[in-house]
């Protein structure tokens, strides 16, 4: 039995606007083990990004437990909760949230940046294998501007990795790529979870569901379903449906 990397317990999130209050996740719980790839799915208003900046350690539930690698999240500091961010989640944006006029190379170094522990070579070396993996090891100094959408999407995620998460958190990742370029994502992913790494990937995209795992559907702040892909999508066999391209 592989170990639980995520436990969530009865976990509540209220946002109070004046004299209202917004129930935005109502009573959820769920285990995330090592080496799922887990889609959190639900239309717009279904508790998403309220569960994503919760996962992601960037927001707090009002009651019910979350647990990450055996940390239990709750009443962490702001320090404390930044170091957990950043030692054991890979962030994942639409955006790519790269930093512009910055070398590929110097942006998967950033995560690295904070760690003390890590030389000046060593960040180097790791953040040139990890731009290797995602099939970037031709592009070190190239900025964003001078990469395509794919690629730098490509670059976010070998800074997810840089670091050894437990975790890569993505939020509609391939929300900005066309259809050729999402399977290419896609096909990456499905790649880097073979290789053991847990996925945790946020879209209202059904789509991206086939590729995943397991699927867990919120609706008006609860779980609606939760259940394991048998029939689980290649995204490298979509790509290669797809009708070739003229260049
Ligand atoms: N900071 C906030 N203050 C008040 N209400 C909030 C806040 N954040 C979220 N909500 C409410 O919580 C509910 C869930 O919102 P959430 O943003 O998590 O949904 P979502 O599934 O991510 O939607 P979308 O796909 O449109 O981003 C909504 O009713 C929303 O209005």
């Amino acid at each position: 039995m592989s170990k639980a990397i995520i436990k969530i317990e009865d976990l509540k999130r209220e946002f109070t606007m004046g004299t209202e209050t917004v129930h935005a996740l109502k009573g959820i719980s769920f285990d995330i083990k090592e080496g799922e790839f887990v889609t959190i799915m639900g239309s717009s208003g279904s508790g998403k990004s309220t569960m994503l900046n919760i996962l992601g350690c960037l927001d707090q539930p009002t009651s019910g437990t979350y647990e990450i690698d055996g940390v239990r999240v709750k009443d962490l500091s702001r320090n404390e909760l930044a170091t957990i961010r950043n030692e054991k989640i890979g962030f994942i944006f639409q955006s790519y949230n790269l930093l512009a006029r910055t070398s590929a190379i110097e942006n998967v170094e950033l995560p690295l940046l904070y760690n003390s522990k890590v030389s000046t070579e060593e960040r180097r070396k790791r953040a040139i294998e990890a731009l290797e993996k995602v099939g970037l090891g031709e592009r070190l100094h190239h900025t964003p501007s001078q990469l395509s959408g794919g690629q730098q999407q490509r670059v976010a995620i070998a800074r997810s990795l840089v670091n050894n998460p437990v975790m890569i958190l993505a939020d509609e990742a391939t929300g900005n790529l066309d259809t050729r370029t999402s399977y290419e994502i896609m096909s990456l992913f499905q790649e880097l979870n073979k290789q053991g790494i847990t996925i945790t990937f946020v879209t209202h995209e059904p789509d991206i569901a086939t590729f995943s795992s397991r699927t867990i559907v919120l609706k008006d702040g609860q779980v609606m379903q939760d259940y394991n892909n048998h029939n689980v999508q290649s995204a490298a066999n979509e790509l290669a449906k797809l009708p070739k391209q003229d260049d």
